[in-house]
């Protein structure tokens, strides 16, 4: 048996068996260039798919009397979507021999060297642009068409489309310009662009694109080029291809760059030019990291050979030029299984799901988590447990899950479900209405988020603890001497003692301000809870209009919306806090410890409005509000508003040409009143005095 790459072959099996799997191989790569290039919605991750594409090309090279000219080795991309026009190319547009490692760049350069029978090539340095590459055409300097590469021969004819991009010339600025001029490049996305036009295809609840090719690919093909035109592309051209007319001005690939330059080609500006495989190396080198800061996506170097009459000695093999290759970077996207959902919660409270994986190499690292944001984006990506899944690893930026792989979906697969508990302390962990994230309601005593809840408790705006700060708080923590706001007015000097950089002065002025803070006001108090949604001015109206805390921990939500600005967002939340028993206790302990506030019998005279059961229809033109609006200030304060009129009808409020439930009204006996009757009633019952 041999091995080479990923690849084992072996030599006992028979040649139908090799036949077997090259056909296989066929048939997957085929299946996936289409998605690729016709769809523009791959399933695989590149690297899953070069790696079958070298299985093949393995395999072809054992067996050469295997090999067939329909094989996707022998073509380039696939063939032209029906419907464009089709466009025939004057010179094949190819693809690019691919290498993964610096060997096999040193092998280019010595089969290079070799066959030019010179010691010392001259190569250019290009990034290799992740995006559709196109083919423009100037007749007598004037654009006249643009197409894709297609299969090689033929391409789609995309002219109106391109010309909506603004860096792609429609005149050759030349006096006298060539009467017939090729140029070639790539239509790209940049990064910026590629992030907003992703969010707003998920506004518009709209497929999004799996990367920034797909993204230039799908926005360029469009049979709409009013489509195209909202799309920010850009176009970067990397060679020339028919030169008719005039004699070329340039003899060298990196001379026809600053020629395409001169004419207002975009061309990218970190093309290098370099002597010997030494220099490619380490310009590779520097690129993989510098990549990152590129605006655009770039997928690896292009090497190619500078000089064009050397260029043309070398010639083509059938989907690829001799004289360039193509040396990709490592991966930024794998497929891998993802074997669980963790659950983590953050300094705030914030419950994060986040994919346990089998260990997979993505850009530059190995990785084995990776975060899935929210319950909506694993239900919006349908993601299930034991999945095969992308992940994803541009840059800084953390390891995601960008996809699964529906195919390879097994059997066991299992549903994740967001738990109704905090796994850290147990609280409950709500998902307040119009939130994507779920939360742990035991803010007061969750370990997670401990550091947090003690700094906002001291924090100046709540009991104001002169002196402590996050490193203090940070160690009393971590040393377990400190667990929930109330351990604070626990502390003793000996605790202290032993704190890193603590000085007995400081320890003691630290000691004075905790217990200063006891004195506090009810305002500050509820503030220095961290109720979520309860900042500074709603902690001073909870003060104000209710008055005392107990009273305010019994209310539920529709009394708490009595409160002037308090909405079911900010009342649920509320709730959910002094719901937890945890959260109580800690409140429970920290009056025990002595601090305390004044309280007073609160704005809000009573608490159960006036309304609540009553039932109420509304009929005719009111003159000032309309009667959605009646019908949210009569919900507000506990009423009901039904359609029709019945016996069990409280109220009928009655606008111009009211009609027929005014009559029914009338028989029944019952209670009618007008606008400004209804807005009377609305304030007597508000329970808000003064
Ligand atoms: N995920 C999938 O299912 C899937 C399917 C098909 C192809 N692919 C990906 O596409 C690759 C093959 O695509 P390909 O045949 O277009 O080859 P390629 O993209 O590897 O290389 C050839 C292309 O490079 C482009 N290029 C960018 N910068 C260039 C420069 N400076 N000079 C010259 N050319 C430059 C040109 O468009 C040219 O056509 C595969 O290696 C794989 O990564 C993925
Ligand atoms: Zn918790």
């Amino acid at each position: 048996m041999i091995t080479r790459g990923c690849l084992k072959i072996d030599m006992n099996d028979s040649i139908k068996t090799i036949q077997q799997q090259i056909q296989t191989l066929r048939e997957t790569i085929d299946m996936h260039n289409y998605r690729y290039y016709a769809l523009n919605a791959p399933t695989i991750p590149d690297a899953e798919y070069d790696r079958l594409f070298r299985q093949l090309q393995q395999l072809e090279q054992h067996y050469p009397q295997l090999i067939t000219s329909d094989s996707p080795t022998q073509r380039v991309g696939a063939a032209p979507l029906k419907e464009f026009i089709q466009v025939m190319h004057r010179t094949p547009m190819l693809s690019l021999k691919n290498a993964f490692e610096d060997r096999e760049v040193e092998a280019f350069d010595r089969r290079i060297r070799k066959e030019l029978k010179i010691d010392h090539v001259e190569y250019t340095l290009e990034p290799k642009f992740d995006g559709l590459a196109v083919n423009l055409t100037y007749e007598k300097g004037i654009l006249k068409s643009g197409a894709t590469r297609g299969d090689g021969e033929k391409g789609e004819n995309i002219t109106l489309n391109l010309r909506t991009i603004k860096s792609i010339p429609l005149r050759l600025s030349l006096e006298h310009p060539p009467s017939l001029f090729e140029v070639r490049g790539e239509v790209l996305i940049l990064k910026a662009d590629f992030e907003k036009l992703n969010q707003e295809q998920q506004k518009k609840n709209k497929k999004t694109f799996a990367n920034l090719r797909n993204a230039a690919a799908g926005s360029v093909k469009q049979l709409d080029p009013a489509i195209t035109a909202k799309r920010r592309l850009v176009f970067f051209a990397y060679g020339v291809g028919v030169h008719e007319g005039t004699a070329p001005p340039y003899t060298r690939q990196s001379e026809a760059m600053d020629y395409l330059k001169t004419l207002h080609f975009p061309i990218a500006c970190e093309y290098k030019v370099a002597i010997g495989v030494k220099a490619l190396l380490a310009y590779y080198h520097e690129m993989t990291t510098s990549r990152d800061k590129l605006p655009y996506e770039i997928d690896g170097i292009v090497y190619k050979v500078n000089d064009l009459a050397q260029q043309a000695k070398l010639g083509f093999v059938s989907r690829e030029p001799r004289f360039a290759i193509a040396h990709k970077f490592p991966a930024v996207e794998d497929v891998t299984d993802l074997v669980g959902i963790d659950v983590q919660v953050g300094r705030t409270g914030a419950l994060t799901p986040v994919a346990r994986l089998a260990p997979v190499f993505v850009g530059g690292v190995t990785v084995t988590n990776a975060t899935l944001h929210n319950e909506d984006e694993i239900k919006r990506k349908q993601i299930m447990i034991g999945d095969k899944v992308i992940v994803r690893r541009a840059g800084d930026v953390i390891p995601e899950v960008v996809a699964v792989v529906p195919e390879q979906r097994p059997s066991h697969a299992k549903s994740f479900l967001m738990p109704d508990h905090c796994p850290i302390c147990g609280a409950r962990a709500v998902r307040l209405p119009g939130e994507k994230v779920t939360r742990c309601t035991g803010g007061l005593f969750c370990p997670a988020q401990r550091k947090q809840a003690i700094l906002h408790f001291a924090s100046r705006r709540a009991m104001d603890i002169e002196g402590l700060g996050e490193k203090l708080v940070d160690q009393l923590v971590e040393n377990s001497i400190v667990r929930t706001p109330a351990d604070l007015y626990k502390l003793g000097l000996s605790a202290m003692a032993n704190l890193e950089r603590m000085a007995e002065k400081s320890a003691n002025n630290l000691l004075v301000a905790i217990e200063k803070s006891k004195r506090t006001t009810l305002a500050r108090f509820i503030y220095a809870l961290g109720i979520r949604h309860v900042g500074e001015s709603t902690a001073k109206d909870l003060a104000y209009y209710v008055g005392q805390l107990d009273r305010l921990m019994a209310m539920n939500v529709e009394q708490l919306q009595m409160v002037p600005d308090i909405g079911p967002v900010v009342a649920l939340s509320i709730v959910d806090f002094f719901a937890e028993k945890h959260n109580r206790e800690v409140i429970e302990q920290l009056r025990s410890c002595g601090v305390r506030w004044e309280e007073h019998s609160g704005k809000v005279r009573q608490i159960s409005s006036l309304l609540h059961g009553k039932t109420f229809v509304l009929t005719g033109t009111l003159p000032s509000i309309t009667r959605d609006a009646a019908k949210e200030k009569i919900e507000h304060l506990g009423g009901k508003v039904t359609s029709s009129v019945s016996t069990k009808t409280d109220y009928v409020v009655a606008g111009s040409d009211p009609g027929g439930k005014y009559d029914k009204a009338v028989k029944l006996g019952i209670k009618i009143l007008d606008e400004a009757g209804l807005m009377k009633l609305l304030q007597d019952s508000s329970g808000v005095s003064n």
